[in-house]
């Protein structure tokens, strides 16, 4: 059996077949996958038979993985996997995930265990494809640009929906703050790829003030999310979805009226981003090692 490839659209996406990912796998087959990862940035795995352990052995293929969460509880007796519930909130924002840390996960997995009978898509950006698309003078003002992420910002929910609940989970979410300063054009450590590095945590332009800020990331974030740019992923149950963090933003669509619908998240520990001169991240509040360790 080897390894097959398929396409799912030009710029992002992609199926990987003829590997059985509950199993233990050959450093041929890692490499294999990292490489399909590199080009394609989201990869499908169908009919995945995994639970918790084997979803946290297989994202260790790729490196040590992170605690589930910096402020949100792990699944009970798996302490690396991060429950992503309807019934516990919804991402339905554009992000990428935890860029509120010094080195945010290199890699993310999710893996379906209901899915509702509609909607419930998840939208991954391909954000090199972003960069490249950038007119010439804004790719040029990018390359200078530094933003701030945080998970503490002023998210817009309707007040309507403020229940009790959703409070103390936006409570239990923000009930440490970190800051960190990123490069908005980060470059990726295994391809030397260029990408907009952004997406919702990012809330401040360095050196601009916060209105000046929102013109320009909505500016830049207007060609992460062009369609071509985006694989809209429809969930059957046992799949694994593993998009590379450093250069995707995700969406998860809430279009399923509340129908129960369930993944679980295990994400790999990344390394502290560096810019297009070569100068890396930096922590303004909040030390989160004890959720990431530092991927050599
Ligand atoms: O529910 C999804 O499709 C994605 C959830 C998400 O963004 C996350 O868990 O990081
Ligand atoms: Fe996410």
């Amino acid at each position: 059996m080897s390894i097959e490839i398929t396409k799912v659209t030009a710029r992002i996406g992609a199926r990987v077949s003829g590997v059985d990912i509950s199993g233990p796998l050959a450093p041929e087959q890692v490499g294999a996958i990292r490489e399909a990862l590199n080009v394609h940035k989201a990869l499908v795995f169908d009919d995945v038979r995994l639970d918790d352990a084997g979803q946290q052995a297989f994202a260790r293929h790729l490196g040590d993985l992170t605690t589930a969460h910096p402020t949100v509880g792990a699944v009970e007796d798996a302490p690396n996997v991060l429950p992503v519930d309807s019934e516990r909130g919804r991402a339905n924002h554009w992000h990428t995930d935890v860029t509120f840390v010094l080195n945010p996960p290199q890699a993310s997995t999710l893996r379906s265990l209901t899915v509702p009978p509609y909607g419930g898509e998840t939208l991954i950006a391909n954000a090199a494809a972003a960069y490249r698309d950038l007119p010439e003078p804004l790719r040029r003002l990018a390359d200078t640009l530094w933003a701030e992420h945080t998970n503490d910002y002023d998210y817009a929910v309707p007040d309507e929906e403020i229940d009790e609940e959703k409070a103390a989970q936006r409570a239990q979410f923000t009930s440490i703050t970190y800051r960190t300063a990123h490069p908005v054009v980060r470059v990726h450590p295994l391809t030397g790829e260029r990408g907009l590095f952004i997406g919702g945590f990012a809330q401040r332009i360095t050196g601009l003030s916060a209105g000046e800020s929102r013109k320009i990331l909505d500016l830049l974030q207007a060609y992460v999310t062009r369609p071509e740019n985006v694989l809209r992923h429809r969930w059957s149950e046992n799949q694994l979805v593993l998009f590379d963090n450093r250069i995707t933003q995700h969406y998860a669509i809430d279009n399923y009226d509340g129908r129960p619908r369930r993944l679980h998240r295990v994400t790999v520990a990344g390394d502290v981003p560096v810019g297009i001169e070569g100068k890396e991240s930096y922590s303004i509040e909040g030390d989160a090692s004890h959720y990431t360790p530092l991927a050599a």
